[in-house]
């Protein structure tokens, strides 16, 4: 569970984000609104990538302002352009990084990459340069990076808005099968159908917060005023 309270945000003193209140216990809860409603600094505070100006977000038992470490290895964050999260230039390098952080036994860091290459058929790209894959490939390396750190949630911002379509629809499949919680940020409405809560966020507030069958007719309205 993930639990918002009273939570504001504001940059250089402008507030961008107002008055939330939110636990969070679905395991599909997508988050929509226009450009600058405020979207991207509220998944940022999901894992402490940001801390709230106001407030307290709680992962578990975790305040992210006390527990950014543990808070990270529970709450794993897959940003919309994978060149911003892909950062050793050999795929296995990269998958590895995290994990010999954690200082996890060799064999173990080597059986999750093994594990996570073949579920994603990345298999051959294994010693190949990870900036040299397409773009659905280096996607699909960057949530492999998230994945093999077993993180119980999983925060993605606008994962399909670089990709084409048949990328998108990959992508559209691995969060679909993915076990944990997922919290995603999206302008891609048809990701959303099968997600169980949608929150629609407008002006740093959310406006609504609904299934998807009333959460999107809504956004489409609030859009069209
Ligand atoms: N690091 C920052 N410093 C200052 N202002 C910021 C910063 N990040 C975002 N903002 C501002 O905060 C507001 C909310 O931005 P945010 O990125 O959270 O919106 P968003 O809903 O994710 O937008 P988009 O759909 O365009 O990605 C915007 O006015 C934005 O310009």
């Amino acid at each position: 569970m993930i639990e918002l309270r009273d939570v504001s945000h504001a940059y250089d003193g402008k507030t961008v984000l107002q008055g939330v209140n939110l636990t969070l216990t679905e395991r599909r809860i997508g988050v929509i609104g226009s450009n600058g409603s405020g979207k991207s600094t509220f998944v940022r505070l999901l894992n402490g990538l940001l801390l709230p100006s106001q407030g307290q977000v709680l992962v578990g038992s975790l305040n992210t302002r006390e527990k950014a470490k543990e808070v990270r290895r529970r709450v794993g964050f897959v940003f919309q352009n994978p060149d911003n999260q892909i950062v050793f230039p050999v795929v296995e390098e990269d998958l590895a990084f995290g994990l010999k952080n954690l200082k996890l036994p060799p064999a173990e860091i080597e059986s999750r990459i093994t594990e996570v290459l073949a579920r994603y058929d990345l298999q051959a790209f294994r010693q190949h340069s990870s900036h040299l894959l397409s773009g659905g490939q280096k996607q699909l390396l960057a949530i492999s990076g998230v994945l093999v750190m077993q993180p119980a949630y999983v925060v993605f911002d606008e994962p399909t808005t670089l990709l084409d379509l048949r990328n998108r629809n990959r992508i559209v499949q691995v969060i679909r099968e993915l076990p944990q919680t997922v919290v995603a940020v999206t302008h891609d409405l048809d990701l959303l159908s099968d997600f169980e809560r949608v929150l629609v966020f407008d002006g740093g507030r959310i406006v609504k917060d609904a299934p998807p069958h009333e959460a999107v007719p809504f956004y489409r309205e609030l859009m069209a005023r």
